[in-house]
């Protein structure tokens, strides 16, 4: 409380980019409040990433086992039923203990919808108004719909990974994150999957050559991509659905995941009350994620920003603001460099200077072939290579794998691409061995 408004720092919404930063801002006496119209935690944890990779862990498991065939006897099979029982007991808890995490450090938190009255006020439910000194716009992302007749027949994430029973059939449209990795886990599960896509680039924000191995592959398991191809109506037939897309061409579906990205979560918020300035990419803000209204911040997937919409990008910018707000930093934000993978298997993680960057530039760019790296044959990788970037004077600057363990490589690697460490500070980073750890660093 203080002697004007209800709180100082008012978070609207409790995904990453709240949580984060609004615990540890409480500790420091700072007087934090948070409105969260549905589950606490927000995607991530309940709708995102924790939920996906629950289920992911059988896809994973059953791709290990299909690569020690012979030393394993007996083939394995995704009982989608009881993968789906294993992730909710994995995320349900995950809601109370966010909960508890904040308000034991004394964050205030008020189930319901908001939207603004005026830059320091808002309503809550149409009835309880809250005031506070600054208020932080989290409201995250939302799935895009298409615009076609019959959209409504069309399904999103979240609705795939409450899926009791896994449709025979299964028709994704989009070519992101979301339609790779469900897809993946789709057909390693039993599901027949059709992608369609209006471009030509499928995972456009990953390097072209290792996508193009994660398409032969899933094609070779019997994913079928349509590309170029926009989609034009979805209809109910019976049971099934029918798709109609390209020039006239048609396909019946038991089930559609419209996975066509996901746009900012401002609707029904009110933002011309209090005035902040937004468009189709989400809210505004300046180098200290401030927005055209003094008193009003935006934090995570909702800022119109060219940061990856991911979990790392709105927990840095949370503590940022948790600097910002307890008065420890008056700096702009300083951006590292944040890593992003696509949980398909095998994975594509990657973190730094992309290889048209370093093409552009003229760095030095050196690709392994780690189906050759005897600790890679260990679980026996066939798809696995990575690429190394290295600027004028020798420093990693970018990193680049596909493989299973692609994830656990580039973490390892971050710090010597935040830190830009050069050979010879390389050299000084001696891992443990053997691990991907170590493998790494031995490439680097
Ligand atoms: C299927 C899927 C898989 C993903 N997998 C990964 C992954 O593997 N790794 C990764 O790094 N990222 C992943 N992401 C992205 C990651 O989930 C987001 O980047 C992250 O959750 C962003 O956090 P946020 O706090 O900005 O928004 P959110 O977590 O979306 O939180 C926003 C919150 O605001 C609430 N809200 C909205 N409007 C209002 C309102 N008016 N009043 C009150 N509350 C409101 C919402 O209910 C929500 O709880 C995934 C996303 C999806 C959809
Ligand atoms: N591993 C991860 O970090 C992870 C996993 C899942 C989601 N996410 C996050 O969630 C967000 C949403 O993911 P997503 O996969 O929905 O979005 P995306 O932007 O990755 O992919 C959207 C796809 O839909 C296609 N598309 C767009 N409009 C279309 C149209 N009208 N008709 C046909 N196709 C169309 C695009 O070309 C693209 O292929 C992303 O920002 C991502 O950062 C991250």
């Amino acid at each position: 409380m203080t002697d004007k408004y209800d709180y100082e720092v008012l978070y609207l919404g409790t995904g990453h980019g709240t949580f984060d930063g609004a615990a540890p801002l409480a500790a420091t006496g700072v007087s934090v409040a948070a409105i969260e119209s549905d589950l606490i935690g927000g995607t991530c944890p309940n709708r995102g990433c924790n939920a996906k990779i629950a289920l992911d862990e059988a896809v994973k498991v059953t791709r290990e086992s299909e690569r020690l065939a012979k030393i394993l006897e007996g083939q394995l099979q995704i009982n989608w039923t009881e993968n789906i029982t294993h992730k909710q007991q994995i995320i349900q808890p995950l809601p109370a203990d966010l909960s508890k995490r904040m308000t034991d450090a004394g964050v205030t938190i008020i189930k319901g919808h908001a939207q603004f009255k005026d830059e320091h006020t808002v309503i809550v439910d149409d009835h309880q108004e809250i005031t506070a000194e600054k208020i932080v716009i989290a409201t995250g992302l939302k799935p895009h719909r298409l615009a076609i007749p019959g959209s409504e027949l069309a399904h999103d994430s979240s609705d795939f990974m409450n899926l009791e029973k896994l449709p025979a059939q299964i028709t994704i449209i989009g070519a992101g994150f979301i339609s790779l990795e469900f897809a993946t886990m789709a057909n390693a599960a039993g599901s027949d999957v059709t992608i369609i896509t209006h471009g030509n680039q499928v995972l456009r924000k990953f390097y072209q050559p290792y996508v193009e191995l994660i398409i032969a592959d899933l094609t070779k398991r019997g994913v079928k991509f349509i590309r170029n191809a926009s989609v034009q109506s979805f209809a109910k037939v019976g049971d099934q659905y029918q798709v109609t897309y390209g020039a006239q061409q048609q396909l019946v579906t038991d089930w559609i995941l419209d996975a066509t990205g996901r746009i900012p979560n401002l609707d029904k918020l009110a933002l011309d009350k209090a005035g902040v300035k937004f468009d189709q990419n989400g809210v505004f803000v300046n180098d200290h994620l401030q927005t055209n209204v003094a008193s009003i911040y935006a934090v995570g997937d909702v800022i119109a920003s060219d940061q990856p919409k991911v979990t790392p990008s709105a927990t840095f910018e949370s503590k940022y603001l948790t600097k910002l707000f307890s008065g420890a930093t008056t700096d702009p934000i300083e951006f590292p460099v944040i890593p992003t993978v696509v949980f398909t298997s095998p994975r594509i993680a990657q973190a730094g200077i992309s290889v048209a960057e370093a093409q552009e530039k003229g760095y030095q760019i050196t690709e392994n072939n780690l189906a050759d790296y005897w600790y890679y044959q260990v679980d026996r990788e066939t798809i696995a290579k990575s690429i190394q970037i290295h600027d004028h004077d020798g420093r990693l600057v970018g990193i680049t794998e596909i493989s299973d363990q692609a994830p656990d490589a580039i973490n390892a690697l971050l710090p010597a691409v935040e830190f830009k460490f050069n050979r010879d500070q390389i050299e000084r980073l001696v891992g443990l061995f053997p691990t991907i750890g170590y493998a790494a660093w031995h490439r680097a």
